[in-house]
């Protein structure tokens, strides 16, 4: 069966004033599974995760042009809901940052934003959002709790909690486990390989065994180029590039 497209991405330029970041991207994305972008510290691998969900418009000063389709629609245009895009599409970043609230709270921020006032139903959210991201166990007898009060790894998974309560499609996730202890961080590379059955997870990260463990496709970025960009283990095994091959045999990076 083929699979639906959910990211269709074309001559894709991004600038922050002069300094050109991304030049000319292409990619596809199809839906659920994990993407990997990889590639050196500065080629544009967080600016691209940003441009997915408009997060780029909160920097003054970059322009992006071309074309960047969302199931379809161009994200770009005048007429698309910003909201309701970033709604669907959510973001997890490097550190957790929980909101300076209960755990409760946390989790039921979005769904309130989004006009869901009824306690039964919040309720039911946050705790079908913090199962799905294995975090109910730990956190269910103390939901009053301040968020702060967890873990590193217990945070981010809040963070991915809070991120699923709203409904995503996808999900984007910027280095999320590199403030995070190896323990913390195996739990969150099972949650994320976990939830890759049920949402489209676009994943940076510095940690190319990472990109091995859990992405079906990787994409390599240098430059602010897409280098290369294939199934996981064409990448790790057959790379088609020498670029790619030095990279991820660590000869620069
Ligand atoms: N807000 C910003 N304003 C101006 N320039 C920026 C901004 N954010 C990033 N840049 C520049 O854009 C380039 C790419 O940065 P970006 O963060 O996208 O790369 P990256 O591959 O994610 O890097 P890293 O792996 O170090 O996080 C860098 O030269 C960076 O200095």
């Amino acid at each position: 069966m083929k699979k639906e497209k959910i990211f269709s991405i074309k001559d894709l330029h991004i600038s922050y004033g002069s300094e050109k970041v991304i030049k000319g991207a292409d990619i596809i994305i199809d839906q659920k599974g994990v993407t990997a972008i990889i590639g050196p510290s500065g080629c544009g691998k967080s600016t691209f995760l940003k441009s997915l969900n408009r997060m780029i418009d909160t920097i003054p000063s970059a322009k992006v042009e071309g074309s960047i389709k969302y199931r379809g629609r161009d994200i770009n245009s005048e007429s698309l809901d910003v909201v309701n895009l970033r709604k669907q599409v959510g973001m997890v970043f490097q550190k957790p940052n929980p909101f300076p609230k209960s755990i409760y709270d946390n989790v039921a921020f979005g769904p309130r934003i989004h006009g869901i006032k009824n306690k039964t139903n919040l309720d039911e959210i946050v705790e079908v959002s913090l199962k799905g991201a294995a975090l109910w166990d730990e956190v269910k007898e103390k939901m009053n709790k301040s968020a702060f009060s967890l873990s590193g790894g217990q945070q981010q998974r809040l963070c991915i909690a809070r991120a699923l309560a709203v409904k995503p499609d996808v999900l984007l996730m910027d280095e999320p486990c590199s403030a995070l202890d190896p323990v913390a961080t195996t739990k969150v590379e099972e949650l994320i390989k976990k939830l890759s059955s049920n949402y489209t997870i676009i994943i940076v990260t510095h940690n190319m065994q990472q990109a091995a463990r859990i992405s079906n496709k990787t994409a390599f970025f240098l430059h602010g180029e897409v280098i290369e960009y294939s199934d996981t283990e064409t990448m790790f095994t057959n790379p088609q590039d020498k670029r790619t091959e030095d990279y991820i045999t660590g000869r620069f990076g």
